[in-house]
């Protein structure tokens, strides 16, 4: 991912689409297919999507969301770190755990760790990760600690399934010097797109290619 990331596609490797819906968005202008979900995901349903997206001329990614679903033949694979978890496990426990087991098998140019503050308190992500609910102060505060002192990469603002608060998007945002911003959640159609766009290096849409591709591809602006 980098500063012409724009758009993402997630796609959820425990759902089911249609092969002529995947090829629409294999072939749309999106920039990156990232591969991931919360339940379900496993090695066998993860091979199963990257057969039909590799060498597809689309970069595609893997978010590892559970340490024993990692699949190799993508381009490049993302480890979550949850900031606003009550529980050390999802920021770093079970990152330490796997790295005791696989540290000297690892191609860290491959990888990249990504931070998620994850603010829809009702969905799936916010419960298994053990997430607490935290205020605008409390928010731009753990972007300041993610930007300026951990000088992280990318920071994630997560309102899966929901559309965010577009003004304290921004504000977070804005807050940024160095990190690239990835917003996610909710996004549905064009005018969503581009007012989530605006206030965030790149979106990432998910839920709505299972319910509707077409709008899905209007996503891409
Ligand atoms: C070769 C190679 C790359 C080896 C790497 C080996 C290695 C170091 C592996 C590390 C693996 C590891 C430790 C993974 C775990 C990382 C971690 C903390 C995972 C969190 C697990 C968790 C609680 C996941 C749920 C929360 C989360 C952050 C999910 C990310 C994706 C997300 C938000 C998806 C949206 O969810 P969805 O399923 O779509 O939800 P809806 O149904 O509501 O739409
Ligand atoms: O599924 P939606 O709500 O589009 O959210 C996308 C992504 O941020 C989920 O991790
Ligand atoms: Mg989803």
């Amino acid at each position: 991912m980098n500063d012409d990331t724009k758009h993402i596609f997630k796609l959820d490797p425990a759902k089911i689409i249609k092969d002529q819906d995947l090829d629409k968005i294999i072939n749309s202008k999106t920039d990156l297919i990232m591969v991931s979900g919360t339940d379900g995901v496993t090695s066998e349903n993860i091979t199963t999507v990257l057969e039909k997206i590799r060498d597809r001329g689309i970069t595609i990614a893997l978010e590892i969301s559970h340490p024993d679903a990692v699949v190799p033949g993508f381009d490049h694979y993302y480890i979550p770190t949850v900031i606003n978890t009550v529980n050390v496990k999802y920021s770093h426990g079970m990152l330490v755990e796997a790295l005791m087991e696989y540290h000297d098998f690892i191609e860290y140019d491959n990888i990249s760790l990504l931070p998620y503050i994850i603010l829809n308190e009702n969905c799936k992500a916010f419960t298994r990760a053990e997430c607490k609910q935290i205020n605008d102060e409390e928010l731009l505060a753990m972007v300041h600690m993610l930007d300026k002192l951990y000088k992280m990469d990318y920071i994630y603002i997560e309102y899966s399934g929901m559309l965010g608060d577009r003004s304290l998007v921004k504000e977070a945002y804005d807050a940024c010097e160095h990190a690239h911003v990835i917003y996610g959640g909710g996004i549905q159609n064009y005018d969503q797109a581009k007012l989530m766009s605006s206030a965030s290096d790149t979106i990432v849409v998910g839920n709505i290619i299972y319910d509707d591709v077409e709008s899905a591809l209007t996503t891409i602006i």
